[in-house]
């Protein structure tokens, strides 16, 4: 009956499923340069902490793996901004798993949606980034576009770039729409390398919860730009954050918010007890240290197992 007993515990110890997670690569054939702000930035060395992510990923059997957006930075040369994103997608083929991707605004400062969503094997007739999935019944997975309302990717005349485009002419009083001069607290984030989760986007969300809660399954979201202020610079946040959280926060099956986008990284549980937790960018390692991880699902929490700069977190569910 003890042995009994024991093989129970041990099988509550493993976790439902593992998979990986990097943000921010921003790899460029580029010299080392700086943030706006002076944050030292290794264009060619984050080629490497992929390759080591990718590594431990395939040495430790994960599921699946997870890009947080941004895989290439926005001062590659733009005559090699399709060798770029295609070097990096393929060191993430090399991967022994599905790699679900996110993007990010330096991946639209580099190419069209029209041409990137194709090479990161996101199918979508209207050239949108969000979709679901589930890789264990107990789980579900919701990738959100952060840039479906954005200036930056559409072409210059659709409707998404104008609306995006108005709506940061009556918030940024600044000439430079990435300039936060002036704006105080959580405004400093309309800026134009953010963006926003459009109406159909947020009807879609409310479905896939609604569905979910159905379903019994506990929900992660994906996310590039960050949903919570406590976890992330105001400059960093999504401009419809607040919006997107009152839908999250109608259900309780959401336990974990994920993303990238301010390098720093950063953490927080809302006041519904929804964790937030943003990577650290694997562009802003030294050489020879990393910033990715590993991620342990289990029933009633998950485990983030960080290497280096990418900071180990342990996130248990409130109910
Ligand atoms: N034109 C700009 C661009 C950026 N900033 C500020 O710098 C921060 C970091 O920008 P990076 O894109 O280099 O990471 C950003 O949060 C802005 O506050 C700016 O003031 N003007
Ligand atoms: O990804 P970047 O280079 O646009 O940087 C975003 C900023 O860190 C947000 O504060």
């Amino acid at each position: 009956m003890g042995l009994e007993k024991g093989l129970v515990g041990e099988q509550e110890k493993q976790p439902l499923v593992s998979f990986g997670v990097i943000s921010d690569v921003q790899y460029a054939d580029i010299r080392d340069g700086c943030s706006f702000l002076g944050v030292p930035r290794y264009y060619r060395h984050s080629l490497l902490v992929l390759q080591r992510a990718v590594r431990k990923w395939n040495e430790e059997k994960l599921k699946f793996a997870i890009n947080f957006g941004d895989i290439v930075d926005g001062f590659c040369p733009k005559d090699q901004s399709l060798t770029a994103v295609k070097k990096i997608v393929n060191e993430f083929s090399l991967f022994n798993g599905p790699v679900y991707h996110m993007i990010g605004n330096h991946c639209l400062y580099n190419l069209p949606r029209e041409k990137l969503l194709p090479l990161l094997d996101i199918r979508s007739p209207d050239n949108l980034a969000y979709f679901d999935f589930s890789p264990v019944p107990e789980y579900r997975f919701v990738v959100l576009d952060g840039y479906d309302i954005s200036a930056i990717g559409w072409p210059k005349d659709h409707p998404n770039t104008i609306k995006a485009l108005d709506f940061l002419w009556e918030r940024n009083p600044n000439s430079d729409k990435n300039s936060p001069n002036g704006l105080i607290g959580r405004d400093r984030r309309f800026l134009m390398f953010n963006g926003a989760v459009g109406k159909d986007q947020i009807e879609w969300l409310d479905r896939v919860l609604q569905d979910a809660t159905k379903l019994n399954q506990k929900v992660v979201i994906c996310c590039h730009l960050p949903l919570d202020p406590q976890a992330s610079s105001n400059e960093a946040l999504l401009w419809n954050y607040s919006e997107v959280m009152d839908v999250i926060h109608r259900y309780s099956c959401v336990k974990v918010c994920l993303g990238g986008h301010d390098h720093k990284g950063g953490y927080s549980v809302d006041s519904h007890g929804v964790h937030h937790r943003i990577l650290e960018a694997a562009l802003e390692c030294p050489p020879g240290t990393n910033a990715f991880g590993r991620i342990d699902l289990f029933h009633d929490h998950l485990l983030l197992s960080g290497t280096d700069r990418l900071k180990t977190q342990e996130m248990v569910f409130s109910c």
